[in-house]
This record gives structure tokens, sequence and C-alpha cells, in this order.
């Protein structure tokens, strides 16, 4: 085969190549996880209620965000507010853990825990690893009503 016509074919067939080729597979995957996506919603029991009163007061400003819970509490705020919430395992069975993941990931942007500290929990350590997580990655973290309100305020605000 002429040598010209060898290097013209071979150009070609690399250009097809090139243009068919997926980058996504050599884009950094670690880029994908700084967009901040979650609002993350935990409520103990003795809080689930306040926590249901807390999403109905800002309806608006938690339609605007992307949420997650652990299951129960997820459970209780989609069947009384109607908002669709993206809903983990239950906080004993490794909830906390998962929500501490995407924290992790820097897949969170604010964590909402209503706790109750006067009861004991069997999952204790796995509390205190969600809120290590969002010290360790700076997320901002409500564990009280007082402070919850702070943070919605600031996302109403940012959301404008
Ligand atoms: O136990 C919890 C947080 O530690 C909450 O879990 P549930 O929302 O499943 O009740």
């Amino acid at each position: 085969m002429d040598k010209d016509l060898l290097r013209q074919a071979t150009k070609q067939y690399l250009c097809v190549i090139i243009s068919s080729f997926d980058y996504s597979l050599f884009v950094n995957k670690d880029a994908s996880m700084n967009t901040l996506q979650y609002v993350a919603l935990i409520a103990h029991d003795n809080k689930k209620h306040d926590m249901i009163a807390f999403v109905q007061r800002h309806l608006e400003t938690c339609r605007r965000e992307s949420l997650v819970a652990t299951r129960t509490t997820g459970t209780h705020i989609e069947n009384e507010t109607g908002l669709p919430v993206t809903k983990m395992l239950s906080g004993p069975l490794g909830g906390d853990l998962q929500i501490g993941a995407l924290i992790a990931t820097e897949q969170v942007k604010a964590v909402i825990f209503l706790r109750d500290p006067l009861t004991a929990h069997p999952h204790e350590p796995d509390i205190n690893a969600l809120m290590k997580a969002c010290d360790t990655h700076n997320v901002p973290l409500a564990t009280n009503l007082a402070t919850a309100e702070l943070i919605l305020e600031h996302l109403k605000v940012i959301q404008e």
C-alpha cells in the first residue's frame, strides 16, 4: 500500500476513535464530588414532631433543596409535607453512617440533626461519626431548633 495512503487512512481512523471517545472516563471523579447538593434532615423519635413542624414552617425553602434523611425521619417528612426525600437506612441501622459518607464526599451542604440529648441511643458511635464528618468537612450542623432556624434563613437568602 502506498505510504501516503496508509498515513491518510491511519489519520482518519484515529480521528474517528478520538471523536467517539468517551472523555468522561478520564474526568477527575473527585470533581463531581464538589457539588454540594443535599440538605440532610435527621430527628430522634422525641424530636420528630419538631422536625415536621420545622419543615412545614420552611416549606418553600425546603422545596428548593434536595433533601436526604434517615428512613423514619424521611418517611414522616414525606407523608406530612409531600416533599420528596431521599431516604437512607434508619439511624440505628446505619442511616447516620450513610449520611456521614455523603458528608465525607462533599455531597451535603447542611445538616439539621434534631438530637434528643436526654435519651441514650444504642447507635451513639454512629451519631458521633456523623457529627465528626461535619466538623472534618466544615459542613454546617444544627443540633437544635434555634440553630436550624439560622441555617434555613441562610439557605433562603442564598436561594433568592
Ligand atoms: O436515629 C436516628 C438518628 O440517629 C434517626 O433515625 P430515623 O430517622 O430512622 O428514626
